[in-house]
């Protein structure tokens, strides 16, 4: 859902000129000394005229003239130059923040807006905002200087004339000011319109395979079409509207000009006006109606500039992740670097356990219930409660655990909750209802249940991409609002489900999190992950180029990857989310055997659909429909779960 449309005004546009007042300030005397040039030039034409019609010498005129035209020129020129410099700097700043604040959004803004209508608000808008400074608003200032001086010396020589050219400029005006509202209606709808289009551009470009497997191209290609028709259909609208401030002007100050010339021709015929006079008058008639067309069109550039504001003021005034929360609490001390997950006795591949004196993760959650759509297109966000501590109320049992730290979870009666869907309300179902369990420091954890039972919305909630609609999260018994969302992920290391590729090389991508990782390093977790081939494949090796996405690799080396850029980062805490599903079995048993070696005094925590994978795990969720139905080792679990017993013989773990 969109928020409500604001329309930006002039005044919001100056907050992003301020870093520019000294060029600006230049500009405005270039230009100022540029238009008095242009102002000169008809008062020489008139004394040369004058001159030679009174048989008086006009030699110096004519120099002055040719300087004055040159003048006006080399400083209308620089004028030029230094407008499209600031606005180039103009729109950098722009792009910048919007980007800046477009990676700040909550990943909930993500949700629901279209990736390619964002981007067309960094590209296209940004650059419409650009003509707001180059031919908007000095063309303006400049055209009402040029205005002012013209009427000024029109009224001089022969106030009559002025009169008529005066009746003649309202008319025109009047007309433009009233299309000038509609023309930025139409703008606004043109870029809604190409930020749609990109946006399907974008879906069709992205899911190319989809599409192409699914025969679906000539489908896509419409709707594709469909989107580019509505900003054709748009942009012909706005043609139509601009087509007519033009005639509308020409048509009174040809009007106007006739005039002047009929009646000034018979003032000069009766001797009230001499002819040098007639000529100034006209040419400063010229110098009014040149800057009322540039004024005209900087108009409609300035309502397409505002509109363009308007959309990206939409993204600049969302809320983004805070950086820092209400009271910050930090967690002592600072993670290490790279080189404590590779420490040089250990050789290639060691994956060493944490530093001591690290942070150690344990998680709780209380009482956990979540919606999607929570936050609401404001952008506010459901107020986390604010508790702290590891303990939480209800049943309370001890697991047993091989590692340090104690488990307490509250486990809610099976049978209750897998036959009662969670509740539903308005503002979006419940994807997690009253979730409570705790992962003890250096445990390994698993969440398994049927598909949609909400599983990776816990990991999610964990890494604070969402606030719990009610109930709390501790890490190390602070409430997760309490710890600022970069400390916090700093602490934890995530594997998503569809083990996220970005464009770029292999190092690249393995530096994400580690920027400060050398190429030994690099190649050792990539040996750890069974992806040292990978990096040898071509002569490019850590250089190799992966694709638009990743293209260049598959499924199973996706998630390899994935793996190797969190075992890199070192984080105390890993969140891995099906981290198995694209690998063979060989790759799985390397894998297993690297979390083993990672998992050392590390807490983890895997959302796995393979029991297999995670049945020596120290603990295992079992979540269903949004509920937490029975926690315990996959032994208790056997006894005790009905869902879990059945998931298991379903994987032939147990005989059914
Ligand atoms: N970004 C989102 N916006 C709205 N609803 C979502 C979003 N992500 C997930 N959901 C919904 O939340 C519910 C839980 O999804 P979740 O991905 O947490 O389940 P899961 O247990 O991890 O499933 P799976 O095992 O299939 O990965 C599902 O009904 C899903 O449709």
């Amino acid at each position: 859902m969109q928020p409500a449309l604001q329309r930006a005004t002039l005044r919001e546009f100056f907050p992003y000129l301020r870093g520019h007042v000294r060029v600006l300030a230049l500009v405005a005397v270039v230009s100022l000394v540029s238009t008095g040039l242009s102002i000169a030039q008809p008062l020489m034409v008139q004394q040369l005229v004058n001159a030679v019609s009174a048989s008086r010498p006009a030699t110096v005129f004519v120099w002055f003239l040719i300087a004055i035209t040159l003048g006006g020129a080399v400083f209308g020129a620089a004028q030029s130059y230094l407008l499209q410099r600031t606005a180039e700097s103009v729109v950098l700043g722009v792009r910048r923040s919007l980007v800046g604040q477009l990676l700040a959004l909550p990943v909930r803004e993500f949700d629901r807006r279209r990736v390619g209508d964002l981007m067309s608000r960094v590209g296209s808008d940004t650059t419409l905002m650009r003509s707001v400074i180059t031919s908007g608003l000095f063309e303006i200032v400049s055209s009402i200087l040029m205005f002012c001086a013209a009427v000024v010396l029109m009224v001089l020589i022969d106030p009559l004339l002025f009169g008529i050219t005066l009746c003649a400029v309202l008319l025109g005006a009047a007309g433009v000011l009233f299309l000038g509202r509609l023309i930025r209606r139409r703008s606004r709808d043109v870029q809604d319109a190409v930020g749609s289009m990109t946006a399907a551009v974008e879906r069709g470009l992205s899911g190319i395979r989809t599409i192409k497997a699914s025969v679906a191209e000539e489908r896509e290609a419409a709707v594709i079409d469909g989107e580019a028709t509505r900003a054709f259909r748009a942009g012909i609208a706005m043609a139509r509207l601009q087509a007519a401030v033009q005639p509308i002007m020409s048509i009174c100050i040809q009007g106007a000009f006739i005039v002047v010339l009929a009646v000034g021709g018979i003032r000069v015929a009766a001797g009230e006006l001499l002819l040098g006079d007639l000529i100034a008058f006209i040419l400063y008639l010229f110098l009014l109606v040149m800057p009322i067309g540039s004024a005209m069109s900087a108009f409609v550039q300035i309502q397409s500039g505002l509109a363009a504001l308007d959309r990206i003021q939409e993204i600049a005034r969302l809320e983004p992740e805070r950086a820092d929360e209400d009271r910050p609490v930090r967690i002592q001390p600072v993670p290490a670097q790279p080189d404590a997950a590779f420490g040089s006795a250990q050789g290639a591949g060691r994956l060493a356990g944490r530093s001591a004196g690290r942070s150690a993760g344990a998680i709780e959650l209380r009482d956990v219930s979540f919606r999607y759509d929570d936050g609401g297109p404001d952008g506010t966000q459901a107020t986390p409660a604010s508790g702290s501590g590891a303990l939480h109320a209800g049943q309370d049992r001890r697991a047993p655990l091989g590692s340090p730290g104690v488990l307490h979870t509250r486990v809610s009666p099976e049978t209750e909750p897998s036959s009662v869907e969670p509740s539903s309300t308005e503002s979006g179902r419940l994807v997690l209802d009253g979730v409570s369990f705790s992962v003890p420091a250096g445990s390994r954890t698993a969440l398994v249940g049927p598909s949609g039972a909400g599983k990776s919305t816990v990991l999610a909630l964990l890494e604070r991409f969402y606030e719990p609609t009610d109930g709390s999260i501790t890490y190390d018994g602070t409430a997760l609002p309490q710890i600022p969302r970069t400390e916090l992920r700093s602490r934890i290391g995530l594997v998503e489900q569809e083990a996220p590729v970005l464009s770029g090389t292999l190092a690249d991508n393995l530096r994400l999190a580690a920027p400060a990782a050398t190429d030994d390093q690099l190649r050792r977790v990539l040996a750890a992950v069974g992806l040292d081939a990978l990096g040898d494949r071509t002569d490019d090796g850590l250089d190799l180029n992966l694709g638009e996405d990743g293209v260049r690799l598959s499924g199973g080396q996706r998630q390899r990857l994935a793996w190797a850029r969190v075992i890199l980062a070192d984080r105390p805490v890993l969140l891995m989310d099906e981290p198995t599903s694209a690998v063979d079995s060989r790759t799985e048993q390397l894998l297993q055997q690297t979390l083993g070696e990672a998992s050392r005094d590390r807490t983890v925590v895997v959302v796995a659909h393979r029991l297999s994978t995670v049945a020596d795990f120290d603990q295992i969720v079992v979540l269903d429909q949004g509920r937490v139905t029975a926690v315990g080792t996959h032994e208790q679990l056997l006894e005790e779960s009905d869902l879990y017993r059945d998931m298991a013989s379903r994987q032939r773990l147990v005989a059914a």
